[in-house]
């Protein structure tokens, strides 16, 4: 008999938490009698804030810091990790989770909008840890390896999700900058050994500031570094929305501002304020005063304009009004409520905004909740190019028939923060005009910028053995689903540039004979891949972090409708497994259906397939030959669940989320039932699999009746877990038979 071992099971926020309060106790009771045991780790937005301010709490509040022990745990070769997308909080999101956790009695500082004391600057950096991207570089130990598995492709093909015409005389386009941005400016060593660094800003009179100091390097580490400059971003962004106001195009901002946690807030802000130009031209003192920030969106703003006297506040709204009637239609994320693209920097972010955009024929929406042709503004020209590509292509060649369209997994560098995952703490707005040098610990400038006020410097690093590793998962990809793989690296830009170099030196370490693999730009990678996308060839994208990012939800999306049916397997360097629930994240908007009608749309195949890839892992790194019978039979169950399309509706009244699991716990039962492998799981699931076959008319005909009116869970951020268990466990049937094994 194997020894019992430990799969780790993260609790995150929103619709994916609601899910697994549901699919949870299924995958319990299922394992229990294979010496599995499921852990679960709170690592939703509310318990990192809560595990970080323990000085806070009273010791009855207080709770572990979960995310710091599974980045330990995620080093270590038992690891066993399901990961389940969570919240990046955008600083509107982190405020509204601090006052829901203020008003349920924790004792919580709030956000600072401005740090001047040191207390204010020690809770700024406590909440700067929770804030954004603050969970995925912590655990992704490990590259990536993202696919549509075969059963999901062939479901998607005989089941083709909706897809918007193209039309050549579209006039959706990208725009982005051709000078004076990150990709413009960009410089790039490979160190020769290993060293610590300093970042400092010399001022044009002269005087010193460290930005930053004592960064370890590693030997054969490769850092960038670049600027953004503020002039040009200004001048670029005045251009494009008078543009569109000429086109007459929507005005629509592609950021991914809870990734680049410090740079793309700013140029977010940048744009809000050339927006609505003329009101801080002559309410800016105003504004001020009463804090307004919008590099938190165009939201902050508005929230603010409560602290004025009613007479004010209408004189603003009033000039506000003239704005939006002078300037360009801005794309709407609710028409209904007039949430324009510019409210809040976490609603539009551009690896979901731009694929969903492409499939909906280039369009978003207008204020009158209609479809138009819009202006896709993505300041930083380094990866926008991949998306003009994608759009041009389909003007030309009409949209992409996902009955038909080949596959696109990707093999995404992440590991050990690569790129610019880990560069906020090495992200600055500069405070005056000079330069910026990283320099050695000899002095020995390695890289110089000269920049002015308000530019956005940054540096990122990627470690050497995550490269290796990275260029291992490709070819091995590439070897077992005999698929060209294509290294999406620009040699003209400084960063790819030394990439390529390993790329090339690392390729010699494997048997790459017979396989075909290049490295080609992103644009050329993008119509390489796209010519054959369309003639039914698959082609493997090998990509840094920004670009797995994106094209990790470009593709899904338009070959299978959304990226939660990726199968995403993170092989952890040190020999662990991490196992994430496709690449899609959160959806607020499945949680709101939820909380209006009780009907949850989220889809959790993507958690269906990583569980079966956690089991066959466990089974095999500790011989548990149980947990192999239960991955397999899992990936049965799942064949058959597609076969008979049982995933949510996203309609009140029919099969949700819960009626899914149930369909999944069946047809699991009744692939052990099947199988000969292991008698006592034989015995146990014949008996489950009729409970359930017995019951699935009464258990589905309930789950469906209790739709239709408001859910109430106690919370957003954090629900009461009796509550929240009650909605999403509401069938006593079920729970029964759970119960039974
Ligand atoms: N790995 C992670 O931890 C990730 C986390 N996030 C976080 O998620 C939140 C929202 O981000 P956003 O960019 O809007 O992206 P989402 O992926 O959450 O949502 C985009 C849309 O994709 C569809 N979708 C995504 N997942 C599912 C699913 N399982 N079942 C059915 N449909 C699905 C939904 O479409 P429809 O509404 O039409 O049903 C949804 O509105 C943010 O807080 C973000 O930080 C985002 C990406 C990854
Ligand atoms: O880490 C994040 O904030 C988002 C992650 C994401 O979108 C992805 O990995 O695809
Ligand atoms: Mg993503």
């Amino acid at each position: 008999m194997s020894k019992i071992a430990k799969i780790v099971y993260t609790k995150t926020d929103e619709a994916p938490a609601l899910a697994t309060r549901s699919f949870l106790p299924i995958v319990k009771a299922f394992t229990k009698s294979s010496n599995i045991e499921i852990e679960v780790k709170d690592i939703s937005l509310a318990a990192r804030i809560l595990a970080n301010f323990s000085d806070y709490l009273s010791e009855e509040q207080k709770v572990e810091d979960a995310l710091e022990q599974l980045g330990n745990l995620a080093k270590q070769p038992e690891a066993n990790i399901i990961k389940l997308p969570n919240i990046s909080a955008s600083v509107p999101q982190l405020n509204e989770a601090i006052k829901e956790l203020q008003a349920l009695g924790y004792a919580l500082p709030n956000y600072p909008e401005e740090a001047n004391t040191a207390e204010e600057k020690a809770v700024l950096a406590l909440y700067n840890k929770v804030k954004g991207s603050a969970v995925n570089p912590v655990l992704r130990e490990g590259n990536s390896d993202r696919r549509a598995p075969k059963a999901i492709k062939n479901y998607a093909r005989k089941n083709p999700h909706s897809m918007g015409v193209w039309s050549a005389d579209s006039k959706t386009h990208v725009a982005t900058m051709a000078a004076g941005d990150f990709a413009h400016n960009e410089k790039s060593v490979t160190l020769s050994k290993a060293t610590s660094i300093s970042i400092k800003h010399i001022a044009d009179n002269g005087s010193k500031t460290v930005l930053k100091e004592s960064l370890n390097l590693l030997d054969g580490e490769i850092i960038d570094a670049t600027v953004m400059s503020k002039k040009a971003l200004v001048s670029f962004l005045e251009t494009e929305i008078s543009d569109a106001k000429a086109q007459g195009v929507l005005l629509s901002l592609h950021m991914k501002a809870t990734m680049m946690k410090v740079s793309d807030p700013i140029i977010f802000g940048h744009a809000v304020k050339i927006f609505f130009k003329d009101i801080f031209d002559k309410h800016g003192k105003t504004l001020e005063e009463i804090g307004v920030d919008v590099n938190n969106g165009f939201g902050n703003l508005l929230r603010n304009l409560e602290e004025l006297s009613e007479e004010k506040k209408a004189e603003i709204l009033l000039d506000i009004a003239e704005v939006y009637k002078n300037k360009p239609a801005v794309a709407m994320v609710n028409s209904d409520k007039g949430i324009t693209n510019l409210h809040v920097p976490s609603d539009v972010i551009i690896d979901a905004s731009m694929p969903a955009m492409i499939r909906t024929s280039g369009k978003m929406w207008n204020s009158k909740g209609e479809l138009q042709d819009t202006k896709a503004i993505i300041p930083d020209s380094s990866y926008a190019g991949i998306y003009s590509a994608t759009i041009d292509f389909c003007k030309k060649n009409g949209a992409f028939d996902p009955t038909t369209m080949g596959t696109v997994p990707n093999v995404g560098l992440m590991a050990q923060k690569a790129e610019e995952y880990g560069s906020h703490d090495k992200t600055f707005e500069i405070a005056s005009s000079g330069k910026v040098v990283v320099e050695d610990a000899s002095g020995n400038i390695l890289i110089e910028h000269n920049v002015e006020e308000g530019d956005i410097w940054r540096m990122c690093q990627t470690k050497d053995l995550p490269i290796q590793d990275w260029v291992k998962l490709a070819v091995t990809r590439a070897r077992a689903s005999e698929t060209p793989a294509v290294f999406w690296l620009d040699e003209n830009r400084a960063h790819d540039a030394e990439i390529i170099k390993k790329v090339n030196l690392y390729l010699k370490n494997h048997d790459i004979n017979g396989l075909d693999i290049r490295i080609l730009s992103p644009i050329k990678a993008t119509e390489f891949t796209l010519e054959r996308l369309v003639k039914g060839e698959d082609t493997i994208s090998v990509s840094g972090n920004v670009l797995r990012d994106y094209l990790t939800d470009l593709f899904p999306i338009l070959e299978v409708g959304t990226s939660a049916k990726m199968l995403s397997i993170v092989p952890l360097m040190n020999g662990g497994g991490l196992f994430e629930t496709g690449a899609g994240g959160s959806a607020p908007k499945h949680v709101q259906q939820f909380l209006e009608e009780n009907h949850l749309r989220w889809d959790s195949l993507g958690e269906f397939l990583a569980l079966a890839v956690s089991l066959e892992h466990l089974g095999t790194s500790n011989n548990n030959a149980k947990a192999l019978v239960l991955a397999e039979t899992l990936d049965e169950a799942t064949d058959k669940f597609l076969d008979n399309d049982k995933s949510p509706s996203r309609k009140v009244g029919e099969l949700d989320n819960r009626g899914s699991h149930f369909y999944l716990a069946m047809y699991w039962a009744e692939e052990l039932a099947n199988q000969d492998k292991d008698a006592d799981l034989k015995a146990t699931f014949t008996r489950v699999a009729n409970d359930f076959n017995a019951n699935e008319h009464t258990i589905i005909a309930e789950l469906n009746k209790i739709q239709g009116n408001e859910v109430n869970i106690g919370g957003y951020y954090k629900p009461s877990d009796d509550l929240a268990d009650m909605a999403m466990r509401p069938n006593t049937t079920l729970n029964k038979i759970l119960n039974s094994f």
